[in-house]
């Protein structure tokens, strides 16, 4: 029957505040680690041109940042959380610019308030920190309305679509990660072109030995880190294909789509390209879709725009036949996961520093963070009301501005 004036929608309480505090030491800042972490050994990078860089990320400032948390509280007390990386200078954003968008809302605008933390912001922002910022802000606003409605955000995103999560492992041990049941393993890869044909032998004997422990069919893939150029790639590729490399992972510069587009048609067949992590938003990833840069497109929730973009990213995706397989992001990623036909797995990343046991991804500053067993998580370990993690109150946190 139309028109029934006695049926009244329910309302949610509306935003009374946002804060943007941020955190020291590991968690959504994963490069911020401890010395020995196998994250921080002589890992290839685009600073690897210069020796005294060569050695350690933390060398160059990989983790200056830090941790963004962004808090959102409802008139009713209700609070919405996200961690991602951004530090002091995102605690500015969200602080001095974003929060206006939000207070005073309902949590159900999301789309629009999207809109708005984007546009406004366009003409300083559309890459890195400040979608940063503007992720962080999403998230803890799909947070806030998971805990509003009492329901996971998968649930809110289309709820899942298979039981459970299946999940290859980062890290420097293939081997190990192969023995806790993980699909497969990726590396990072050691030696860039500035270390000549040598540091090219030398990442090939580790990816030979790799198979060696691994046996034949174990998933094998090597992350470069925005670290070479495409005639290095091409070679590496090649030689690589004779120890069954899966996919090779960022390249080269994410701005480089040009360069992209002909590495993937430079690989041997079979050998997937992957690129996306260090991309953002719906027009970034149209560009690696159009120009047919890769196989894998690989959005951070917590650096591509957050949910709200990464719906479109996604829908974009799985249009042209690509897999989504989100960068890192632990439990921002696992909800997105198990919603999505075009993202099959997930990624793990192992944050032990041997890596040799398998440890929550953004510890120690989310509580309840599932972390896989057997290589897997069951869609009911995602059961709670938002995304289903609290902060670790034994964290410090620091509130540099507030408005
Ligand atoms: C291991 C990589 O260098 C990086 O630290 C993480 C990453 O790019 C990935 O997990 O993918
Ligand atoms: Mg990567």
């Amino acid at each position: 029957m139309r028109g029934d004036a006695s049926v009244t929608l329910k309302s949610l309480s509306k935003i009374k505040h946002v804060r943007a505090f941020t955190v020291r030491g590991g968690g959504a800042d994963y490069h911020d680690q401890g010395e020995g972490h196998w994250i921080d050994n002589h890992i290839a990078t685009p600073m690897s041109r210069y020796p005294e860089y060569r050695q350690s990320r933390q060398s160059f400032g990989i983790n200056v940042l830090g941790t963004l948390v962004v808090e959102i509280e409802a008139e009713d007390g209700t609070i919405g959380f996200a961690v991602t990386t951004g530090g002091e200078p995102a605690c500015y954003i969200v602080e001095k610019h974003l929060a206006r968008f939000l207070e005073g809302r309902s949590p159900l605008e999301y789309e629009k308030i999207w809109d708005q933390m984007y546009f406004s912001t366009q003409y300083y922002g559309r890459k890195g920190l400040v979608i940063n910022a503007i992720s962080g802000v999403d998230l803890a606003l799909w947070d806030l309305l998971g805990k509003l409605r009492q329901e996971p955000v998968y649930h809110m995103l289309g709820g899942a679509v298979r039981d459970e999560l299946q999940f290859y492992a980062t890290g420097a041990r293939p081997d190990i990660a192969k023995e806790l049941g993980f699909i497969g393993g990726k590396m990072a890869l050691h030696h860039g072109p500035a270390e000549g044909v040598e540091g090219l032998k030398k990442n090939i004997a580790e990816l030979a030995e790799m198979r060696e422990r691994v046996g034949p069919d174990f998933w094998l893939m090597w992350d470069c880190w925005m670290a070479l150029d495409v005639d290095y790639a091409t070679r590496l590729a090649i030689a690589a294909h004779e120890y069954g490399l899966k996919w090779i992972e960022e390249a080269i510069s994410p701005d480089d789509y040009w360069g992209y587009a002909e590495l993937r048609r430079n690989v041997p067949k079979g050998m997937l390209v992957t690129t996306g992590e260090h991309e953002a938003t719906r027009w970034g990833f149209r560009m690696l879709l159009d120009m047919e840069c890769c196989d894998i497109i690989q959005p951070d929730v917590g650096w591509c725009g957050g949910i709200t973009e990464l719906l479109k990213i996604s829908a974009l995706a799985d249009a042209k036949g690509k897999m989504v397989v989100p960068h890192g992001s632990s439990v921002y990623s696992y909800h997105f996961v198990i919603t999505r036909h075009n993202s099959p797995f997930a990624e793990f990343l192992m944050m032990h520093p041997g890596p040799t046991e398998v440890v929550p991804m953004f510890a120690p500053q989310l509580l309840g963070e599932p972390v896989p067993q057997n290589g897997r998580l069951k869609a009911s370990a995602l059961d709670a009301p938002g995304f289903g993690v609290t902060f670790n109150p034994d964290v410090a946190t620091h509130r540099p501005y507030t408005h």
